[in-house]
C-alpha cells in the first residue's frame, strides 16, 4: 500500500513568452511562483529554455555555466528553497566536452536548493518546418547526451525529457521500464508542429507508459520571429487532459494521486504482456 501522503502530489507547469534576457525571464519567473496554490510536496516544472530563449545565434552560449555552478544556477536554487517546491528548470545550457557548443540541461532543484538530477537532451531538432524560422538545426549549438535519467523526486519517480525527446516513444519506454510515474516534458514546441502533434504524443505518452504527464510550453512569438505553440498540458495515465493552459501566460496545476497508476495497471498490465521489452540503458 502507498503512504497516503506520499502518494498525494501537486504538479504545476509554468508557461510564458521567454526572451532572451535572463533578468526579464527571473522576474516572470518569481511573480508566477507567488500565485502558486501550496502543497506540501509540490512539483513545478519550467518550459525548455525557460531563461533564454528566441536570441540571436550563439546567444544561449554566452550564458552557459558549468554543471550545478553559477550565478543562474544558483537564482533557481534559491527560488526552490524560497517557495519550498521542487523546481525543474526545462532545459539550462550546462557547459560540454565541446566548447563550441553546450549541453541542453534538465535541472532538478530541492526545496533545500540542492540539485538532485540532471538530464541533458538526447534527441536534437535537426528539421524543416513550414514555419518563417523554415529550419532548426540544434546541433549547430547543442550537444546531445548520452543516458535516459529517472530522477528520485522526493520519492516521487520523475522521468526527465526535452521536448522533441516526446517523438521517440522508446525512450519512454525505458523510462517506464525503470519505474517512472511522472514523466516531465518541457517544451518550446514550435506553433506549427504543436498544431498538429503536441496532445496526440503527448497523450499517446501517457497511455502507452500509463504515467502522470507534466508539459510546460514556451508560447507566443519570440524575439527572433520564432513561434510557440503554448497548450502547456497536464495529464493522467489514462491520457486524459487535467489541465490545458491555452495559448495566454499563466499556470496550470493539478492535484495528483499516485494509487491511480496501481489501478490502471492493474486493470491492463502493460509492462507485463509487453512482448518488446528491450534492453536497459542503466
Ligand atoms: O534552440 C533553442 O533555442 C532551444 N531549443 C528548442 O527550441 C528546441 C530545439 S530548436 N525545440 C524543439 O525541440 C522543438 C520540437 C518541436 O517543435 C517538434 O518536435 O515538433
Amino acid at each position: 500500500m502507498v503512504n497516503r501522503m506520499v502518494a498525494d502530489w501537486q504538479l504545476s507547469a509554468l508557461q510564458w513568452c521567454s526572451t532572451p534576457d535572463p533578468a526579464d525571464n527571473l522576474a516572470r519567473l518569481r511573480t508566477l511562483l507567488g500565485t502558486l496554490p501550496q502543497h506540501s510536496q509540490h512539483l513545478v516544472v519550467l518550459p525548455e529554455c525557460a531563461l533564454i530563449f528566441g536570441g540571436p545565434e550563439g546567444w544561449q552560449q554566452r550564458f552557459s555555466e558549468p554543471l550545478g555552478q553559477g550565478p543562474l544556477q544558483a537564482e533557481l536554487a534559491a527560488l526552490a528553497r524560497q517557495f519550498q517546491l521542487y523546481l525543474l528548470l526545462g532545459s539550462f545550457p550546462t557547459q560540454s566536452a565541446d566548447p563550441s557548443r553546450f549541453a541542453a540541461s534538465s535541472l532538478l532543484f530541492a526545496p533545500d536548493g540542492r540539485l538532485l538530477a540532471d538530464y541533458q537532451k538526447l534527441h536534437l531538432f535537426d528539421v524543416e518546418v513550414a514555419d518563417r524560422t523554415g529550419s532548426y538545426r540544434e546541433s549547430d549549438s547543442t550537444q546531445a547526451g548520452e543516458k535516459v535519467v529517472l530522477a528520485d523526486c522526493g520519492g516521487l519517480k520523475l522521468g526527465l525529457s526535452i521536448c522533441y525527446d516526446v517523438r521517440f516513444p522508446a525512450m519512454m519506454q525505458q523510462l517506464a521500464a525503470l519505474g517512472m510515474q511522472v514523466l516531465a516534458v518541457p517544451s518550446a514546441f514550435t506553433r506549427v508542429t504543436g498544431a498538429a502533434h503536441w496532445h496526440a504524443l503527448l497523450k499517446a505518452r501517457a497511455i502507452e507508459t500509463q504515467c502522470f504527464v507534466v508539459a510546460p510550453n514556451q508560447t507566443g512569438v519570440h524575439a527572433n520571429g520564432r513561434e510557440t505553440y503554448g497548450h502547456s498540458l497536464i495529464l493522467d495515465p489514462y491520457g486524459r487532459v487535467l489541465a490545458d493552459a491555452g495559448t495566454e501566460p499563466g499556470l496550470i496545476s493539478a492535484r495528483i494521486d499516485l494509487k491511480l497508476l496501481t489501478e490502471v495497471r492493474q486493470a491492463m498490465p502493460l509492462q507485463q504482456h509487453n512482448r518488446f521489452n528491450c534492453e536497459l540503458i542503466p
